[in-house]
C-alpha cells in the first residue's frame, strides 16, 4: 500500500450538523483506520453533513472525482428513510460488501435487516456506508476490514499486490473473519459463534436486542461514552448471576481502537489532577527512592554561589601568574577542608593546593604539581622548602574556578516542571535546598482477584484447580520500575459482595485501582457489574488488540473524589502489557510528567512474523544494530498470552496492524514501530 493512502470519513447525520449531538462514530472510524494496516498513514477527510441527498451526494463526488480518495466510509443515513444518495453516486454497486456487514451483524441483531446500507465504485474509489451509532460502525468496519486491502488493490489495478494476494491465498487456508467477538489469544474457546446459537439466544431474550443498533444515533455532550454502553450491558446489570444458562453470549462492550481508548483514560485522568496537591518533599527526611520522578512544581532559586569561594581544579600550587617561572619560596599549604587558610600570597611566594582547595588571598592562579620541580625540602623530606615552576601559568584564572562559575546566585538550579532525578536531587544538595515543592504522585492501588489465585506466601501446596498469583508481584515491580507509587490489596475471591466491600476500602486509600482478572465472559467475572453496583461508570469494556481485549476503564466519585479503576485482564501477559499501555501513561501524567508516554522507535523485524487478527503488541527484544545504523527486534517466542516468558528479557512492545488479506506476513528486514519499554541492549 501507498503510505499516503487518501480515505475519507463522512458522517451524515441532521443531530451532529446542527449541534445538538457530538460525532463519536467518526472520529471512532478515523482511529480504527489508522490502527488497521491498510495503510501506513492515511491522509483522512472527514466531514460532517445533513441527511439530504444533495449534501451527501456533493461530498462523495468531490472527494471520488476531485480529491482523488480510494476508500470512503459513510457513517449514519442508513436507515429506512427514504433517501439514497450512494446509489447516485456509485457507478458499480459491489452489493456483497454490504451483505457482509449484514450477514455479521445478524449475529448480533436482527434489527440489522432494516439497514439500508450500500456499497459500490466510483471511478477509483470505494464506497461503503456504515451505520450510524459507534459500536455498530465500528463492528461492520471490523467486518469487511479483512477484505478491503484486497478489494483496494484490485480498484487501483495494483496487479502486483492483487497476484500476490491470490498467491498467499492458494497456499494457505482461507484467513480467519475479523474479530468482533472473537479470541485468537487463548485458544478455542471462544472463536466461531454459529448462527444458531445467536437465533435461540435471541428468542430465549428478545429483550437483550431491543437496542439501536442500526441506528443512527449521536453522543451528547453530557454523556459522551453512554450510547456506547449499550442497552446489552443494562441487560448484563440486571441478570441474575445464579441463572448462568440464560447469561449473554456476545459481549455487550463495543470493540475501542487502542488510540482512542488511550485518549479516554488521558481525558479521565486529567480530572483527578485536582485532587492531587503540591507537596514538600524533605532530602532529609526521605529517601532518594521515595522522592525520584516527582515533577518540581516551584522553581528553585540559587541563593548562594558554587563554588562559594575561589576553587583550585587541580593538585598543584597556588600562585601569581604575573610571576611566571623560576624557583619559589612555598610558604605553606592548603589541602580542601582545612580550616585555617594560609597568609596571603606576595610575589615570590607559592603556596601547596590540592584540588577543591580555597585559594589564598594574593594568588590569582593554580600551577600542577606535574608541572614543578622539587628544589629543596627539609631534611626528613616532610616539607617542601622550594619549587621550580616549569611552566608558567597562561594566565590569571588558570585552573581556578571564580566563585559562581558554576552556579551564579540567582541562577535556575530547577524548574518547574522538571523531573526530579538524581542530579536534580545532588543541585539541591549543592545550594543547600533540602525541602522542594512538587506535584503529588498518584497512588494506586494493586489488588488481584479470582478463586483460583494464591499468594505467594501460602505454605499449602495449590490444590487441582488453583495457580499462583503472580500479576500483583509482576504490576508491583512495574510500578517501582516507572516510579510510581503503588500499594499491595492482596487478592480477593470472585464473590459480588467481597469485591464489593473490599473495593471500597481500597478506594478510601487510592486514587487509581489497579485489578486483574474477572472481566472477560465468564459467570465470575464479576468485576463490570460490581464496580456498577457501587455507582461507578464505565468507559470501555474492550479494547482491539492483543494482548488485553478485554481490558475495563472505569471511574468513580468516592468520598467525593474522582477515582480512575482499570480493570485489566488476568492473563499475565495481557496484564502487563496493558498496564503499560494505559496505567503507566495516565499515572505519569496524574503526576504532572512532561514526557507520559514511552517513546516509540522503529524497529526492523529479525524474524518473519504472522500478523493477528487483532493489532498485536508483540514482546520483543530490542538491540541498537550499530552497523546498520537502526534497532533491532527479536521475538520472544509463542506470544500466548498466559505465557510469561514471552516478557521475559522484553524490553519493546512491536506495535502490528491487524492481519489483512493484503497484509498478513511480515518477513524478515520489515520495519515497524515499537515501543520502548526498557534499556536499549
Ligand atoms: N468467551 C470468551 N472468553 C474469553 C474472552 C472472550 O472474549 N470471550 N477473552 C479472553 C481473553 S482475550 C482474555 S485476556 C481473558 C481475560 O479474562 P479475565 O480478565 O476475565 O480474567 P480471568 O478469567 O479471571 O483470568 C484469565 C486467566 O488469567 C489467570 N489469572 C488470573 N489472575 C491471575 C493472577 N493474579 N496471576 C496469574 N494468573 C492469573 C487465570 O487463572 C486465567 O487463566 O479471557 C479470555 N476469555
Ligand atoms: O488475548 Mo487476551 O486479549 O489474552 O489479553
Ligand atoms: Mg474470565
Amino acid at each position: 500500500m501507498a503510505t499516503a493512502m487518501r480515505v475519507g470519513v463522512l458522517t451524515v447525520s441532521d443531530s451532529c450538523a446542527d449541534g445538538t449531538a457530538v460525532d463519536t462514530s467518526g472520529p471512532n472510524l478515523c482511529a480504527l483506520l489508522r490502527s488497521s494496516g491498510l495503510a501506513i498513514q492515511p491522509e483522512i477527510h472527514t466531514a460532517l453533513v445533513r441527511d439530504e441527498r444533495d449534501d451527501i451526494a456533493v461530498t462523495l463526488k468531490q472527494w471520488a472525482d476531485q480529491d482523488g480518495l480510494r476508500l470512503i466510509l459513510t457513517t449514519g443515513g442508513t436507515g429506512l428513510a427514504p433517501r439514497d444518495a450512494t446509489l447516485l453516486v456509485i457507478e458499480r454497486e459491489a452489493p456483497a460488501i454490504a451483505q457482509l456487514m449484514l450477514i455479521k451483524s445478524l449475529e448480533i441483531t436482527p434489527l440489522a435487516a432494516l439497514s439500508r446500507a450500500r456499497s459500490g465504485v466510483r471511478g477509483k474509489t470505494l464506497i461503503v456506508n456504515l451505520p450510524g451509532s459507534k459500536k455498530a460502525s465500528a463492528e461492520c468496519f471490523q467486518f469487511i476490514l479483512p477484505i478491503l486491502g484486497h478489494a483496494l488493490d484490485l480498484i487501483a489495478g495494483h496487479a502486483k499486490q492483487v497476484k500476490q494476494t491470490h498467491a498467499v491465498l492458494a497456499q494457505h487456508p482461507p484467513l480467519e473473519p475479523v474479530p468482533a467477538e472473537q479470541s485468537s489469544a487463548t485458544g478455542p474457546s471462544a472463536a466461531g459463534h454459529s448462527h444458531a446459537i445467536a437465533a435461540t439466544q435471541q428468542q430465549q431474550q428478545p429483550q437483550q436486542h431491543q437496542h439501536a443498533h442500526h441506528h443512527h444515533s449521536c453522543d451528547h455532550h453530557t454523556d459522551r461514552f453512554a450510547s456506547d454502553v449499550s442497552d446489552d450491558w443494562k441487560t448484563l446489570k440486571s441478570a441474575d448471576p445464579a441463572q448462568v444458562a440464560r447469561r449473554q453470549r456476545h459481549s455487550p462492550f463495543p470493540l475501542f481502537s487502542v488510540e482512542e481508548a488511550q485518549r479516554i483514560v488521558q481525558h479521565e485522568a486529567a480530572a483527578l489532577l485536582e485532587n492531587l496537591p503540591l507537596v514538600e518533599l524533605s532530602l532529609v527526611d526521605q529517601q532518594p527512592s521515595i522522592l525520584l520522578g516527582h515533577v518540581c512544581a516551584k522553581a528553585v532559586i540559587a541563593a548562594t554561589p558554587i563554588p562559594a569561594f575561589r576553587a583550585s581544579v587541580k593538585d598543584g600550587y597556588a600562585v601569581l601568574a604575573a610571576d611566571g617561572e623560576g624557583v619559589f619560596a612555598v610558604v605553606g599549604g592548603i589541602a580542601a577542608g582545612d580550616a585555617k587558610l594560609p597568609a596571603p600570597l606576595q610575589s615570590g611566594q607559592i603556596a601547596r593546593i590540592t584540588t577543591g582547595a580555597a585559594l589564598p588571598e594574593g594568588a590569582d592562579a593554580v600551577v600542577q604539581v606535574e608541572d614543578t620541580e622539587l628544589v629543596e625540602a627539609t631534611a626528613d623530606g616532610q616539607t617542601e622548602l622550594r619549587v621550580r615552576i616549569l611552566k608558567r601559568a597562561s594566565g590569571p584564572g588558570q585552573d581556578v574556578r571564580a566563585v559562581g562559575s558554576d552556579i551564579a546566585v540567582g541562577e535556575c538550579v530547577l524548574d518547574v516542571n522538571s523531573v526530579i532525578g538524581p542530579a536534580e536531587l545532588g543541585l539541591l544538595a549543592s545550594v543547600g535546598v533540602t525541602k522542594v515543592t512538587a506535584f503529588a504522585k498518584p497512588t494506586m492501588g494493586i489488588l488481584s482477584t479470582g478463586n483460583e489465585v494464591v499468594s505467594i506466601d501460602t505454605a499449602t501446596p495449590l490444590g487441582p484447580n488453583q495457580i499462583r498469583d503472580s500479576n500483583r508481584i509482576t504490576l508491583l515491580a512495574a510500578a517501582a520500575e516507572a516510579g510510581l507509587h503503588a500499594k499491595d490489596f492482596g487478592i480477593i475471591q470472585d464473590d459480588f459482595e467481597v469485591m464489593a466491600l473490599r473495593i471500597k476500602q481500597v478506594l478510601n486509600e487510592v486514587d487509581v485501582l489497579v485489578t486483574t482478572g474477572g472481566v472477560s465472559m465468564g459467570e465470575k467475572d464479576l468485576l463490570k457489574p460490581v464496580l456498577d453496583s457501587l455507582g461507578a461508570t464505565l468507559h470501555f469494556g474492550r479494547v482491539y488488540m492483543k494482548p488485553g481485549k478485554p481490558t475495563t476503564l472505569f471511574t468513580v466519585k468516592h468520598n467525593g473524589r474522582s477515582k480512575l479503576i482499570f480493570g485489566l485482564p488476568g492473563n499475565p501477559v495481557s496484564a502487563l502489557v496493558t498496564f503499560h499501555l494505559y496505567v503507566v501513561p495516565s499515572m505519569r501524567q496524574m503526576a504532572r510528567s512532561p514526557h507520559p508516554n514511552a517513546p516509540i522507535v522503529r524497529a526492523e523485524l529479525a524474524f518473519p512474523l504472522r500478523l493477528d487478527t487483532r493489532p498485536e503488541y508483540h514482546r520483543v527484544t530490542l538491540t541498537y544494530n550499530h552497523h546498520k545504523g537502526k534497532f533491532v527486534a527479536a521475538s520472544t517466542g509463542s506470544q500466548c498470552s498466559s505465557r510469561l516468558l514471552s516478557v521475559r528479557s522484553a524490553n519493546g512492545l512491536l506495535i502490528l496492524p491487524p492481519r489483512t488479506t493484503a497484509l498478513a506476513d511480515l518477513p524478515v528486514g520489515y520495519e515497524v514501530d515499537a515501543m520502548l519499554l526498557g534499556h536499549v541492549l
